[in-house]
């Protein structure tokens, strides 16, 4: 078993990098483990400038490590070999077919001109394209050139992709297509993603571990398992009609409630799945109709929000992204 099966797809200490008089990247250590890692962080975070620089395009000030089984930043060159990558910008050869641009990167990759064309097939099929890779890409929706990007990114087989922003443009089922070719990719291929997004749904339904920027520096590292579970337990319930009498006895009965208005919702505090029956009994006594009851998880919307606003200072082995979180 090679190491970074083991030891994560990267591993980078203290690295910063500065654009004239902006830091960008400061003091960045991290270990990304095989899976799905959503990279977040507000705009200017310094979310690209970790890619390039992981890729090898940016030069970095200081830092050192290791990308997959390659010393980085030194082997970069062989690093980019071993990675797809799809960037946010549009990136195609005017003139060129879909099927041309594909097996272009093939051919770029290094596959010989007809293990590039059958690979390129077979990538612009598990894409989703019929027909339309017969089509020049200036007359693809802004939906077929990112599955288009993405294909591209897969076609010399990589052990590791790193995508910027992929389903930026996507209709809702394009959207969730994507989203599963990711997970697949992850589940049945054996591929490491690194994905960079704003949309947050997106990262709660593919990502194994999470990763927050802000400021250049990591705010957070954590298992979106972890990141998920309440510090103590917590039920959330949806009720059909009001719940106001509810609230008031399962108050009596010494735990904390919050209502959502709008979602018709209660999150009732210090108390575990094991003990929901006690919720039942109230509900019936106080004849409200339960609709769901469940555990609760934290969301990821207010994590990044605390997170990005300076609200919460996570804890120190969380904005380490060093330590353990595979473990
Ligand atoms: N070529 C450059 N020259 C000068 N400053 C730059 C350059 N590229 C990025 N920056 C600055 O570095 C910081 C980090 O930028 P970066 O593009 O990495 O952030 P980001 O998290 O990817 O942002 P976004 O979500 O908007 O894409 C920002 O302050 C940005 O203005």
């Amino acid at each position: 078993m090679t190491s970074h099966e083991t030891d994560g797809i990267v591993e980078i200490h203290s690295v910063s990098k500065r654009y004239g008089a902006i830091d960008a990247l400061r003091d960045v250590s991290l270990r990304i483990p095989v899976g799905v890692t959503g990279l977040l962080g507000p705009n200017g975070s310094g979310k690209s400038t970790l890619i390039k620089s992981l890729l090898g395009l940016l030069k970095v000030q200081s830092g050192a490590g290791r990308v997959l089984d390659f010393q980085w930043p030194r082997d970069a060159r062989i690093i980019r070999d071993h990675i797809g990558y799809l960037p946010e910008d549009d990136c195609y050869i005017a003139g060129l077919i879909g099927i041309e641009s594909v097996t272009l990167m093939a051919r770029l990759s290094g596959l010989p001109s007809r293990e590039g064309l059958r690979r390129s097939h077979e990538m612009m099929d598990y894409c989703g394209f019929g027909e339309e890779r017969y089509r020049e890409v200036e007359s693809y929706s802004t939906g077929m050139r990112q599955k288009l990007k993405f294909a591209q990114a897969l076609v010399h087989d990589p052990p590791l992709l790193i995508l910027d922003e992929p389903t930026t443009g996507l209709d809702p089922d394009q959207r969730v297509a994507m989203l599963r070719r990711i997970r697949n990719l992850a589940t049945e291929h054996g591929k490491s993603v690194i994905l960079s997004t704003h949309i947050l749904p997106d990262v709660r339904s593919v990502c194994d571990h999470v990763v927050i920027l802000v400021d250049g520096t990591v705010r957070v590292f954590d298992s979106l398992e972890n990141l998920s579970r309440p510090i103590k337990p917590c039920m959330h319930i949806s009720t059909i009609g009001d719940p106001t009498r509810m609230i008031e006895q399962v108050e009596r009965s010494g735990y904390t409630v919050h209502r959502d208005i709008e979602t018709n919702s209660l999150r009732v505090e210090g108390i575990a799945e094991e003990q929901a029956s006690v919720l039942w009994q109230i509900a019936a006594a106080s004849n409200t109709s339960i609709r769901r009851l469940e555990p609760a998880v934290n969301s990821l919307e207010q994590i990044f929000m605390d997170v990005a606003l300076g609200k919460s200072p996570m804890s120190s082995t969380r904005a380490d992204g060093v330590d353990d979180a595979s473990s």
